[in-house]
């Protein structure tokens, strides 16, 4: 069916001139090089065969003859670079896209495309130019349509379509119906979910250099015919019919030729940058029509790729894809990180928004306002658009989120699908009731030589500026016939409406460009963009500072379609007819973003957020460091004052210590003084007790018992001389000054040897009274002194503690084994000293008793001495007066004693041994307790030791003599043990 149509098409091929046969060559060898390779063979070969872009072109042009394509296209070239080899260099070096239709070309296929979507075939425009019939205009045609044709093949099929054309100039009477197949190396999925592809699996760097081998004289370079603005038509198939099988007219799809011809009852040809058929899937649409693109988006121009068509053609399909097929948007994103990994000199940064055109009416579709029905947000602020010199059209305020994985952008997309409204419609069961538009914003920037790590790169001043290029990714509401339902109705008309505006604005693209050549009108602000939002939006791309792929998809059958046939095919080719002219009409000089300066300056300073974050992230590490400074400095402060409150509190402690000691010492000195007096002037010790005990031995030598138990009252006060030692001792270890106590206890201890001690004013009853003031002073002083550590105690207690809260840890250990030591050391003292104090209690208690019992003795020793002298006196009166009677008495016969006295006497001797008996049971009985406690050893010999452990305590004392032992003085007096 296909091949009985005409083919003028073909036959044009058929007839190339000499440099359609070298693109023909030149697209089989390496058409994505050359095509990318447009700045050196611009420069290097003024002959490359280029269509004119700019409508000035046109009258040079159309001076040239159509039989020197080779001129036209180097005075296209010099046109294109306006004349100037820098201005050249620049515009061609873009050029891996197809160029658009230029000036003559323009102009031509302008009135062509015009008279293509409304004439038959057989108009000369394209008829002639095809069938190769010989009138000038209609070879200019032909040759600017078939260098179209030649770029679009080889510039955007990465290769494939090179070699279609090829094939194509071989094989004219190929059935157009066959499409070549996708490029294979395109992309695997990956374990994320997005695909890897290779970013650069096309060689189109500028860098690349002209390769001479492909830019022969002959033909055209396949580079030279790149636009900025690709147009595609993509053919769904067509369910339950076959193609072209309508009754209204036949259809022939060419994927190898990209065209679509309708036979009728009008009959059409288009020829377009890319015709997809029904066959080629999602991969290859987005290789051919959007691959490219994105990769001159992350070199920093801006991009545009929009599918418009019929609701239910698959521009959604298209544009967004399957799970088994993505579709332009997640291959591009894959293609953006893909580029990302393979340029490790630049670092970038992705912002994304997302936002719907529904009803005239702007919705950020990733605001969570967006949510619709019941437990939705507020709505959100109405969302506006605005211009500015530098960002042109943008909508605000409108949320843009970062993404750093293709994952997480792809998660981003599709929570904004999941807002956009869709409906059921004729068409389309799941309809796009809205315009969505994907921004996608790119900010690169070299990377900062030197450094190693990612930190240094960054904190480095990068080399450049920051570049800021956007890709917008449209998928258009699809235009349709009324619908029945209200709310569709309203939402159709509004599509209409933006779409007609939108055609419309395409359709006076080419007179604004006409006017804007002779007129001041630059802008071409005639044109009704703000007649809707979608216009609006679209403005800067397509007056030509974007890159642009226009996507359209038809459907060229009607099946599962409500509308009729008719119908059906008129909105099919209004598309095509849309498609045309936006291939004609729109021009694009898109440049490459200018790098932006420093993180504030200006509204499109401040935008830049890679440049912005460097800014932050210095200051931020400037204000890290500032106080990561402080904090040390603070923390060397802190700890400063710690060791100095601490060596203050070691002082006070000392201080406290020396002053506990100095008291210590006075108060021993004082006590010492006391009984150094009190020994010589009373004889508080054994020796007056002994002296007590000769004296009453004088008076009565049966008193033996008594002078015993005097001589154990000696030895106790031997043994309280013992305990006043240790006291000292103690005194001298809680001063810390062992050494000192020693030296004071050698000093002024009582002298050891018992004879010594014996004073002269020895008055056994004076000196109990003494001692036991004595031991009560004693006792007071110990009393003192417990309270004195019981004070330190606590304070040690506090001190610790409170170090402790300091959280000292480091010194914790330590000091806690220090205080533990000390408070153990403290609390053993104090035991001793209690038990030393209950032995004083028991050594008072019995003491007393023993004065006690010797008070009462003594009343009637003194009571028989008085009576003595006065019998004596009566005697020696009687003598004198009456013979007295001869002494009886066994004592002294000269002093004879009546039997009731010598029976008192006795009874007074009882008394006497047993108040001793009783005080060396007393006395036993301590010793007894001591060395159950340990204190003291007794030997089998029945003598007396100071245990080691508290000898050890008293070395510092010095050894204690044996004679100190009670026992042992009991034990080694021979009386003691008579
Ligand atoms: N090339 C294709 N191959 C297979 N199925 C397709 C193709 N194009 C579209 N479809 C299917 O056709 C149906 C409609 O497609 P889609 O929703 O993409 O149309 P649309 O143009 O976006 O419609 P609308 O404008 O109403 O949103 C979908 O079920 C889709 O899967």
């Amino acid at each position: 069916m296909a091949s009985a149509l005409p083919q003028p098409s073909r036959q044009s091929t058929s007839t190339p001139t000499g440099s359609v046969t070298s693109l023909s060559s030149t697209t089989r060898l390496k058409p994505l090089q050359l095509a990318s390779d447009a700045r050196r063979v611009s420069s290097a070969s003024p002959s490359k065969l280029r269509s004119p872009a700019r409508p000035s072109l046109g009258g040079g042009v159309q001076s040239n003859s159509s039989s020197s394509v080779t001129s036209l296209r180097s005075t296209s070239a010099a046109f294109a670079s306006g004349g100037t080899d820098k201005g050249l260099r620049r515009t061609v070096s873009i050029a891996s896209f197809p160029q658009p239709p230029k000036a003559n070309s323009r102009l031509s296929t302008a009135s062509v495309a015009s008279s293509t979507s409304q004439t038959p075939r057989g108009s000369p425009d394209l008829v002639k130019s095809a069938t190769g019939t010989t009138r000038k205009k209609s070879r200019l045609s032909s040759a600017t349509t078939n260098s179209n044709r030649g770029s679009k093949t080889s510039s955007l099929n990465n290769g494939i379509d090179g070699k279609a054309v090829q094939n194509l100039a071989g094989i004219k009477d190929s059935e157009g119906l066959v499409s070549a197949s996708s490029p294979p190396q395109s992309r695997s999925s990956s374990a994320q979910g997005s695909y890897s592809t290779s970013a650069t699996t096309f060689d189109d760097t500028e860098d690349v250099g002209a390769d001479s081998t492909t830019a022969g004289k002959k033909g055209p370079r396949p580079k030279e015919a790149k636009g900025n603005v690709l147009v595609s038509v993509r053919v769904r198939p067509d369910n339950g019919a076959h193609e072209g099988s309508r009754a209204d007219g036949e259809w022939m799809v060419d994927g190898r030729r990209s065209l679509i011809a309708f036979k009728g009852k009008e009959s059409y040809d288009y020829f377009y940058d890319n015709v997809f058929t029904t066959h080629d899937n999602n991969s290859r649409v987005y290789d051919s029509s959007a691959k490219r693109l994105v990769r001159r988006v992350m070199e920093g121009y801006h991009g545009t790729v929009f599918a418009y068509g019929m609701t239910g053609t698959g521009k959604t399909f298209s544009m967004q894809g399957t799970a088994s097929s993505p579709g332009v948007i997640p291959l591009a994103i894959t293609d953006i990180f893909s580029y990302i990994r393979e340029t490790p000199h630049r670092e970038f940064l992705l912002r994304v928004s997302y936002l719907e055109i529904y009803n005239e009416r702007i919705n950020d579709l990733l605001s969570a306002s967006t949510a619709t029905g019941p437990g939705a947000a507020a709505p959100q602020e109405e969302i506006k658009l605005r211009e500015d010199s530098k960002r042109g059209v943008y909508a605000t305020p409108l949320k843009e989120e970062i993404v750093q994985s293709p994952t997480q952008l792809l998660r981003v997309i599709a929570r904004g699908d999941h807002a956009r409204r869709t409906g059921s419609t004729q068409f389309n069961a799941r309809s796009s009731r809205s315009h969505a538009v994907v921004q996608i914003v790119v900010e690169s920037r070299e990377r900062a030589p030197g450094g190693t790590s990612s930190q240094d790169k960054r904190a480095a001043v990068p080399p450049g500026g920051v570049r800021v290029s956007t890709l917008s990714l449209i998928d258009l509401a699809g235009s349709e016939r009324a619908a029945e339902n209200k709310e569709r109705r309203t939402e159709g008309a509004h599509i209409n409406k933006s779409l007609l505006t939108l055609g419309t604005v395409i359709a006076r693209l080419s007179e604004s460009k006409e006017k804007a050549a002779n007129s001041t009108d630059k802008e071409g602000k005639h044109l009704p963009y703000r007649d809707s939002k979608l216009t609006r939006l679209l403005q800067p791309a397509l007056s030509g500072n974007s890159l642009v792929s226009i996507l359209c998809t038809i459907q060229t059958g009607s099946s599962g379609s409500a509308a009729p046939a008719n119908t059906h095919t008129n909105e099919t080719l209004n598309t095509l007819k849309f498609a045309a002219r936006a291939k004609n009409n729109i021009v694009s000089h898109a440049k490459r973003a200018e790098e932006a300066f420093g993180g504030g300056n200006g509204d499109a300073g401040s935008r830049v957020l890679l440049e912005r974050y460097r800014v932050e992230i210095q200051t931020l590490r400037a204000q890290l460091e500032n106080q990561t400074k402080v904090q040390v400095e603070n923390e060397t402060k802190v700890e400063e004052e710690r060791i100095e409150k601490e060596h203050e509190a070691r002082h006070e402690e000392q201080m406290l210590e020396m002053q506990l000691a100095r008291t210590a010492l006075k108060e021993r000195i004082e006590h010492l003084n006391r009984l150094i007096l009190s020994s010589k002037s009373t004889g508080v010790n054994s020796s007056s007790a002994t002296a007590a005990l000769e004296r009453l031995s004088r008076v009565s030598a049966n008193l033996e018992s008594g002078s015993r138990s005097l001589r154990s009252s000696a030895s106790q006060s031997t043994l309280g001389a013992s305990s006043l030692r240790r006291t000292v001792s103690q005194y001298s270890l809680a001063s810390g000054d062992r050494s000192s106590g020693y030296q004071l206890q050698r000093s002024s201890l009582v002298p050891e040897d018992d004879d010594d001690t014996i004073g002269e004013y020895g008055d056994g009853n004076a000196s109990l009274q003494m001692q036991i003031t004595a031991l009560q002073a004693d006792l007071s002083d110990k009393n003192r002194y417990i309270s004195t550590l019981e004070r330190r105690l606590l304070q040690a207690r506090r001190s610790s503690h409170s170090r402790m809260s300091m959280g000292l840890s480091q010194h914790k250990n330590s000091e806690d084994v220090d205080v533990t030591a000390v408070l153990r050391e403290r609390d053993m003292e104090i035991t001793e000293l209690r038990i030393q104090l209950d032995d004083k209690d028991r050594m008072l208690t019995a003491l007393r008793s023993a004065a006690r019992q010797r008070d009462i003795a003594q009343m009637p020793m003194e009571a028989a001495g008085s009576e003595k002298q006065a019998s004596q006196r009566n005697s020696e009166g009687n003598a004198n007066v009456l013979a007295s009677p001869p002494a009886t008495g066994p004592t002294s016969p000269t002093n004879p004693v009546s039997p009731i006295k010598a029976l008192e006497k006795e009874k007074e001797k009882d008394g006497k041994r047993k108040s001793a008996d009783e005080m060396s049971r007393m006395l036993d009985e301590m010793i007894q307790d001591r060395v159950e406690t340990g204190h003291l050893a007794k030997s089998s010999r029945g003598s007396i030791r100071v245990l080691s452990g508290t000898a050890n305590r008293r070395e510092s004392i010095g050894p204690v003599p044996p004679a100190l032992g009670p026992r042992s003085a009991i034990a080694e007096t021979p009386e003691a043990d008579a």
